[in-house]
């Protein structure tokens, strides 16, 4: 998996977590990006697609800021955070709050949320 992130702190169910920071892009610059990016199991993908008011966005974290958000591992099973949009000043942006009671050293993970059948033959860990 790379690197992740482990919580250092117990979570209440609901509680923020953290938030999935990067730049928010339009789905067109998102789709030539993924093009010039060639992701490779090693260097990994931090594209989020979300949609807000029936428009369809991107949050590219791929740039490594030191924030966290870009650093949480995913699991379809077993999550134990859920992702959100909450709007500031008109902007949407994505957070991670949990689902459930996070214990002190547990791995924070949520579900990427890709069901696409290619993605899961590229990176099988997707269907875990
Ligand atoms: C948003 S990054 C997460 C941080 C990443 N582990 C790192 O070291 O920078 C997403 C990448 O992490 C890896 N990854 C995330 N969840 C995984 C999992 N459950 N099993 C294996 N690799 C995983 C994949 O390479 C994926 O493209």
């Amino acid at each position: 998996k790379g690197r992740g992130v482990v919580a250092a702190r117990t979570f209440n169910k609901n509680e923020f977590v953290v938030e999935y920071a990067g730049e928010l892009i339009e789905l067109s610059t998102a789709r030539e990006r993924e093009g010039k990016y060639n992701h490779s199991s090693a260097v990994g993908c931090y594209m989020y697609y979300f949609k807000y008011k029936n428009k369809n966005y991107c949050i590219d974290a791929t740039a490594e800021t030191g924030r966290l958000g870009r650093l949480v591992n995913h699991s379809r099973l077993k999550p134990n955070c859920s992702t959100k949009v909450v709007v500031v000043e008109n902007v949407p942006r994505l957070i991670l709050v949990a689902n459930k009671t996070i214990k002190n050293n547990d791995e924070i993970l949520y579900d990427y949320g890709d069901r696409s059948k290619e993605s899961i033959l590229a990176h099988p860990w997707l269907a875990l």
